[in-house]
């Protein structure tokens, strides 16, 4: 819906009304058309002035629109009828002016924008183009070199950044519609044609064919396979090449691909899914909305090791004030310059001023004790965490939220150790904590609705994705990248190189594949996780290392590379070498291959030819079918959640759409006869073996992903 009215005598003013972000929907669409029509055809308008209602100029297309049959005016006709009306119009931007809102905007003659707007393309990000002439009509606007890094990267700029690139005339502290409607009194009678954008040629760049090669190699290499940023650089280069008509014609057939391939349906449901999470509800019933979040004013970290100074940091950065205690002078003063050095440094990136001040550093756990909620990121010890949670039960005031860091350990033990075990919950920060987006908040059976909201909240304010998951082993990430993981290394006994293996997974998408990725990370943490488990030990009757632990297949081949003080980057070697201790660049190490091929000889395996489809049907699909397993003992509540899980914490490439996506987009039918194959081939690996839920939803004719809800709930209603 848009709404007309003549307002100052002559000026006709539309306003796009559609809640909360004034998405253009068909109904949207046909306000506008109406409304021009009527501005252009009444004498008594002598200019036009285009605003959205509620403090937002507009959010853009309507996403839910591109998943069925379009109706309605189309964008490009509508805003084409605005470029060309004889009398002047102008945008009145506030909020955000995103998508096809700034299309409209920069069809119109003019712009004015509130100083406190962003505005941008970030169509990129949704797998599509700005394809109602953004592409065409930005780069004539600012030229080809910053035009090219909105639509690529999809942006978003402020006002002030805007008017220095020349994206709008005015920028405005005032009521941005008043500001408006008196400048387009002001231009009456003034021509046009100068205003028309799609009139201008692209401003000239010198060494234009270097540009775009240097860009297009840059892109494909940032985008991991996504194809969107290819078809950004495409358009522009139409821009900056072709005339407008026939830029126009480039633009709509490189949507046109775009709009109906999977990476747009995954990224589009990526959008969704984020906005999803935060509607989280427990296995009670309590939900996100009917459960009220506790004050947090103070906040206190516990231990300050890697994990607690990023935490720390996070937490100040964001405004909490932080009691950080270590109980070791060395430690904490070395906590304290490495904390105060993150947060200049942050600071600096961001043009603001570091707060220093926000953190009390403290020796004594005491100090906590006015704090409304703390975060335990003490070493990953049960003992020593029970012992924390038992000092902090004496020490901190009634109502503080006790929550810990911990990755995988018992949120339900913890809370045992406490007077208020409701008032428990985990928050899984992923390292670096002031770094990663992603944020698991962990409950158990004992936290309250409350506990949950305000740590949900407190991940709110403090700027990360936060997920809702139940507690077991590993929780959600961890919990699947087990299986990930175990089959990497089945590979490598059965023939892979790690290179292979990482090669395959970051041709699907992944930033680093699994090897390369463990070499980061440091090999030693895993391996302290095994043997605190009984795994990485020796078969006590052979000596031998044992390739069946608790009763299924093992590999310890990850365990044999740590003996030999491999650790990854920070040793200088680990599934690869590396040229010094700390250096990034990996090269494939001889001495890994012919380690494996001595465990082959050793263990009567027999190398065999393992191909990418492979890696990626082993890997992926024993990870999905543990992703079906935590969906049906309710550890998440939808495949979003884990889905936003993977794609903020592990890398999962975003235009795949997470793991539970992909299934959906591979087909379940498929997954599930992989996974029988497999299992059928390694029956000692119950973690190939189709689960449950997999199978009912292939029962059930494989409902698309936004409906195995409905299954999921029958399954539960059945327990
Ligand atoms: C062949 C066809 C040719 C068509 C050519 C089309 C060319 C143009 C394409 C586009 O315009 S694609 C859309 C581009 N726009 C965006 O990507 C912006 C998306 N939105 C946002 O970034 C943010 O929502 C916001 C506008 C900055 C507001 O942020 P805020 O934090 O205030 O609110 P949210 O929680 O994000 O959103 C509230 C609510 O609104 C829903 N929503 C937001 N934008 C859209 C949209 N463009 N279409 C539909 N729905 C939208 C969002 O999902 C939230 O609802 P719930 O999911 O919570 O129910």
């Amino acid at each position: 819906m848009a709404a007309f009215a003549r307002v100052s005598g002559s000026v006709g003013l539309i306003t796009l009304q559609n809640p909360p972000v004034n998405a253009l929907s068909a109904a949207v669409r046909q306000g506008i058309v109406d409304s021009v029509q009527r501005a252009l055809r009444e004498p008594e308008v002598k200019c036009v002035v285009i605003c959205g209602q509620n403090g937002i100029f507009c959010g853009g297309a309507d996403i839910r629109e591109f998943s069925g049959p379009m109706s309605g005016p189309p964008l490009i006709p509508m805003i084409h009828s605005i470029e060309v009306a004889a009398k002047p119009v102008v945008a009145a931007i506030e909020g955000s002016a995103l998508g096809g809102g700034l299309e409209i905007a920069l069809g119109c003659h003019y712009r004015i924008a509130h100083s406190k707007t962003r505005l941008g393309l970030p169509e990129v990000t949704l797998g599509l183009l700005p394809a109602a002439g953004g592409s065409q009509r930005l780069p004539r606007l600012i030229g080809v070199p910053a035009a090219l890094d909105l639509i690529t990267t999809g942006r978003h700029v402020t006002a002030a950044e805007a008017l220095q690139l020349g994206m709008v005339d005015q920028v405005t502290d005032r009521n941005v519609t008043d500001v408006a409607v008196k400048f387009a009194l002001s231009v009456v009678g003034k021509p046009l044609d100068a205003r028309r954008i799609s009139m201008h040629s692209c401003p000239h760049s010198p060494d234009l064919d270097e540009l775009f090669e240097r860009t297009m190699q840059h892109v494909r290499q940032r985008a991991r396979g996504a194809i969107a940023p290819v078809a950004c650089v495409q358009a522009v280069r139409a821009a900056a090449t072709l005339p407008y008509a026939q830029g126009m014609e480039k633009e709509r057939e490189l949507m046109a691909t775009l709009f109906t391939s999977g990476q747009a349906r995954a990224l589009q449901y990526c959008f969704f899914a984020q906005r999803a999470i935060g509607r989280w509800s427990m296995p009670s019933g309590a939900r996100w909305d009917t459960s009220k979040p506790r004050p947090v004013h103070k906040t206190a970290v516990i231990g300050l090791g890697t994990m607690g100074r990023g935490i720390a940091v996070t937490l100040a950065q964001a405004g909490f004030p932080v009691i950080a205690v270590e109980n070791h002078e060395k430690q904490l003063m070395a906590a304290k310059q490495a904390i105060s050095g993150m947060l200049e440094r942050g600071a600096k990136r961001r043009g603001v001023t570091p707060v220093l001040n926000k953190i009390t550093y403290s020796r004594d756990i005491q100090s906590v004790a006015n704090a409304d909620l703390v975060i335990e990121a003490v070493f990953e010890d049960m003992a020593l965490k029970e012992k924390v949670f038992q000092q902090l039960s004496a020490i901190c005031k009634p109502g503080a939220l006790l929550c810990t860091n911990t990755s995988g350990l018992n949120i339900d033990h913890l809370a045992s150790q406490v007077r208020n075990p409701e008032l428990v919950v985990g928050m899984h920060f992923f390292a670096p904590a002031h770094v990663m987006k992603l944020l698991e908040v962990v409950y158990g059976p004992r936290s309250s609705s409350e506990a949950l909201a305000t740590a949900m909240a407190v991940g709110k304010k403090i700027g990360k994705v936060s997920v809702a998951v139940g507690n077991c082993q590993g929780f959600v990430g961890n919990r699947m990248l087990e299986h990930y993981v175990e089959q990497a290394l089945f590979l490598l006994e059965e023939g892979a190189t790690p290179e292979l293996v990482d090669q395959a997974l970051e041709e699907f998408g992944f930033a680093m594949g699994v090897f390369r990725m463990s070499d980061l990370s440091g090999l030693d943490i895993g391996w302290r996780v095994r043997k605190g488990k009984g795994l990485a030990v020796p078969d006590p009757t052979t000596g031998q290392t044992a390739r069946v632990q608790q009763g299924r297949r093992y590999s310890p081949v990850a365990d044999l590379i740590c003996e030999q003080g491999r650790f990854g980057q920070k040793t200088g070697q680990g599934w690869y070498q590396y040229n010094t201790p700390g250096s990034r660049v990996g090269k494939p190490d001889p001495w890994v291959h012919n380690f494996l091929k001595d465990y082959r000889a050793r263990h009567g395996l027999v190398a065999r030819r393992i191909d990418h489809q492979e890696v990626l049907e082993r890997c992926l699909y024993s990870m999905i079918n543990e992703g079906f397993r935590i969906l049906e003992d309710g550890i998440a509540a939808g495949p979003e959640d884990i889905d936003v899980i993977y794609v903020f914490g592990y890398s999962w490439p975003r235009h795949r759409g997470g793991p539970m996506f992909y299934a959906h987009m591979v087909g379940l039918p498929k997954v599930l006869e992989r996974l029988e194959h497999y299992h059928q081939a390694h029956p000692d690996v119950p973690s190939l073996q189709p689960c449950n839920l997999l199978r009912k939803l292939v029962a059930n004719g494989s409902p698309p992903i936004q409906k195995w809800k409905e299954v999921m709930k029958k399954i539960n209603s059945r327990l």
